[in-house]
Formats: structure tokens, sequence, C-alpha cells
């Protein structure tokens, strides 16, 4: 069965300032949704809506075409949001991690190999990039309908995009995506559909419009 999570007629200001207007975007089980725009145009604020964790002036959030009666982020199994900032306090051993998340330390040694025997090792001792890993992996294979992900690809080496990439794909069979990222190349390759968001207006546009917009090289 497809399961859609919708945003509808959101309006979101800051100190007067229209952040949002009027804005729909739909995420589906089994596609990568993609929203594009420029730093600072509200991708964050649009995900933390869709999430539950900020109040917009108007709009709600439909899971397959019924309003939300409370926020997203409270309705077990519905959705998980990679946040741009580091979420996991780094005291906790990576073995609890995953207990905390129910996702079976398996699962990641399926595609990064390099974490067998670590799973004593405290979050906070492992690099930046690695901890940012493992924080997008837990989100990704989190057991949720939906998943956000804010800027997944950034501080990861070439080779952990890639894999994670694979993971993205394997999991979209059952879940739905939506992510902002400003790896391009990684996005286009990624997404079924694509939104961008300019000036509070968000628009469904498409790869080889994205590709004129922002470059694929720059
Ligand atoms: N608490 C706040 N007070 C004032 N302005 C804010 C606040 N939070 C966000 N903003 C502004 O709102 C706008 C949207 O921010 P948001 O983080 O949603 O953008 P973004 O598209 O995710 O940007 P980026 O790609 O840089 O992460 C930005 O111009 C930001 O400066």
């Amino acid at each position: 069965m497809m399961n859609t999570l919708e945003l509808e007629s959101v309006r979101y200001e800051i100190n007067g300032r229209k952040i949002l207007s009027d804005v729909y975007l739909k995420m589906e089980t089994g596609k990568v949704t993609a929203l594009a725009g420029r730093n600072g145009e509200g991708k964050t604020s649009l995900f933390r809506i869709m999430y539950g964790t900020l109040v917009p002036e108007t709009g709600a959030v439909f899971s397959n075409k019924v309003r939300l009666s409370k926020q997203a982020y409270k309705i077990e199994g519905l959705i998980s949001f990679l946040p741009q900032v580091s979420f996991i306090p780094g005291y906790l051993r990576i073995a609890a991690v995953f207990n905390l998340f129910s996702v079976p330390m398996d699962d990641l040694l399926a595609f990064f190999p390099e974490f067998r025997y670590r799973e004593k090792q405290r979050f906070g001792d492992l690099s930046g990039g690695e901890q940012r890993l493992l924080e997008a992996f837990l989100v990704i294979k989190a057991p949720t309908l939906f998943t956000i992900l804010d800027e997944p690809f950034t501080h990861l080496m070439p080779v952990h995009v890639e894999r994670l990439m694979e993971v993205i794909t394997a999991e979209k069979q059952r879940k739905g995506f939506l992510i902002a990222d400003h790896q391009l190349q990684q996005v286009l390759a990624l997404s079924d559909s694509f939104y961008y968001l300019r000036a509070g207006i968000v628009t469904q546009t498409d790869a080889a419009i994205l590709v004129d917009t922002f470059g694929m090289y720059r």
C-alpha cells in the first residue's frame, strides 16, 4: 500500500518576514522527494514543520489525506528526521545507540564493515564524519514510514556518500524520503520527484530545471 504525508497551505514567518507562503509538498512511500533551495530559503523550517517541532502560522500535515491530530513525530512509526546538527549524546556506546533506534548493528556492518568490533566505542570518540554517517544511517533505517534528511551528505567522504545512497535506495522500497542536500549530483541520482523553494514559494520542478538553476559542478 502506498502512503502519503502532505503539507498543505503552510505559512510561516519569523519576525514579520515571510519564510514560507502557502506551501504544499507531498512525500510518498516508495519515493525519494528532493527539496532544492539556496542557503537560508527555509528548507529546514519546512522540514521542522512537517516533523512537528515548529508550529506554522497556518497549515497542517495530512497522513493519507487525514489531518494529523498531533505532531507527526509523536505518532509512533510515522516519521524520523536527520537534522543538520548532531543529536546523539557522545557518552553513549555505539551498541546502545543502535539499541535505542531499534536498528540491528548487523545492518550497519553489511554496508560499513569498518565498524566491526567497535560496538563498545563511545559515540563521542568517533570522528565528526563517522558520527554524521552513523546518525544518517540510523535515521534512514529507523522503523518509520517516512524519513526527512537535512543535508545527509555533508561532512561525509565520497565512498560513504555512495554507500549511504545505496542504503537510501534499498530503504525506499518500504518508506518515503524527503531530502535536501547541496550535492546536487547525488540528489538528482537518488530522487524521483523534485520541489524548488525560492522566496517562500515551493514549486514542483524537474531534474533539468534544477541543473539549469544550480549548475552541476559548482
Ligand atoms: N530564530 C530565528 N531568528 C531569526 N531568523 C531565523 C531564525 N531561524 C531561522 N531564521 C532565518 O529563516 C530563514 C530560513 O532558515 P532555514 O534554516 O529554514 O533555511 P535553509 O533553507 O534550511 O538554509 P540552509 O540551506 O542554510 O540550511 C533564514 O534566512 C534564517 O536566517
